[in-house]
């Protein structure tokens, strides 16, 4: 985890401080369009081994659509590497996490069914009780899953019914259910959105020492900063159809915000020293091609 410190110059878009190493993650010049218009362009940025990167910005500024990129399953133009490789082609090198609203109390399922859906749920069917015992490759998946389950400290709570467990265990267990092949990035679509203040910090604790401990490059879209502002190495903000990329001290700035949105946006430090953006717009509209030359990037 580390970062060059630089100022982020909204205007040239690029990553100020990519991290040394082989790149998880290589953006260059990247762009998407939705329905016909440019949602974000100009978007630079390069993950390494073990960064942890928040991707934040107002309501519709294209941040899930940043992972549905990274995932292959959205189309972008530029230059887009994940893993060496075009994105969409590392398969369970990649782990995802996509947005969520709970699950539903009367869902039996129990945790660690769950978790294993992430080893094996590509395969139909049922697995055959007695095959499973006697299958090499079976222990080892059983091992890995109660190896991950203890990684995201569920293991009192994974053999429970889903249903019936509270949001930030059920979150933790969506996380070891991502984590169960040993992906390399780990893409999270609001992983702490519709948990508690204490849950949000415990499963924003947990990302970072993922990140730390198992070399996992993390990508994290999130509406809030705060709850993983001293886990983070740096930030991606979209909006108004750019990007900025740099620490969360370069980036969440009054000056850097402004510049951004165009208009004066106030970030305000509280005595705790957690960030409050103030005055930001209402959410973009998607940017048609004539306004590009505004959009910049
Ligand atoms: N397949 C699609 N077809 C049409 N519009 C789409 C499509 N996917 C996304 N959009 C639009 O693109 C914009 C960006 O969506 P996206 O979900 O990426 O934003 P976001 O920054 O993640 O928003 P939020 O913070 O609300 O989750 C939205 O206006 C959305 O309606």
């Amino acid at each position: 985890m580390s970062s060059r410190p630089m100022m982020p110059d909204p205007a040239a878009g690029a990553d100020p401080s990519p991290s040394p190493g082989k790149p998880v993650i290589v953006l260059e010049d990247a762009a998407v369009r939705v329905g016909g218009k440019t949602l974000w362009r100009g978007l630079n940025l390069r993950v390494a081994r073990g960064d942890f990167i928040a991707v934040l910005g107002p309501n519709g500024a294209g941040k899930s659509t940043l992972v549905k990129v990274l995932l292959g399953v959205h189309p972008a133009q530029g230059t887009l590497q994940v893993l060496d490789l075009p994105p969409g082609r590392a398969g369970h090198r990649v782990g995802y996490l996509p947005q969520r609203r709970g699950f539903d109390a009367s869902l039996h399922i129990r945790g660690v069914d769950v978790v294993r859906l992430g080893w094996d749920g590509h395969r139909w069917g049922v697995p055959v009780p007695g095959a499973r015992l006697f299958s090499a490759r079976r222990r080892a998946a059983e091992t890995r899953i109660a190896e991950v389950i203890d990684l995201v400290g569920a293991s009192a709570y994974a053999h429970r019914p889903i249903g019936q467990l509270s949001g930030g265990e059920q979150q933790r267990l969506l996380i070891a259910q991502a984590l169960v092949r040993r992906p390399e990035l780990l893409l999270l679509d609001e992983p702490l959105d519709s948990l508690d203040l204490p849950n949000q910090a415990a499963v924003a604790a947990l990302i970072g020492r993922i990140c730390r401990e198992e070399g996992v490059a993390v990508v994290m879209v999130a509406h809030d900063v705060n709850p993983i502002l001293r886990s983070l190495d740096r930030v991606l903000y979209l909006a108004q159809g750019r990007a900025v990329t740099g620490t969360a001290a370069e980036v969440i700035t009054s000056e850097t915000l402004s510049g951004l949105y165009g208009t004066p946006v106030e970030v305000l430090r509280a005595s705790d020293g957690r960030l409050v953006v103030v005055g930001t717009p209402e959410a973009p509209a998607l940017h048609a091609d004539r306004h590009d030359g505004l959009a910049g990037g």
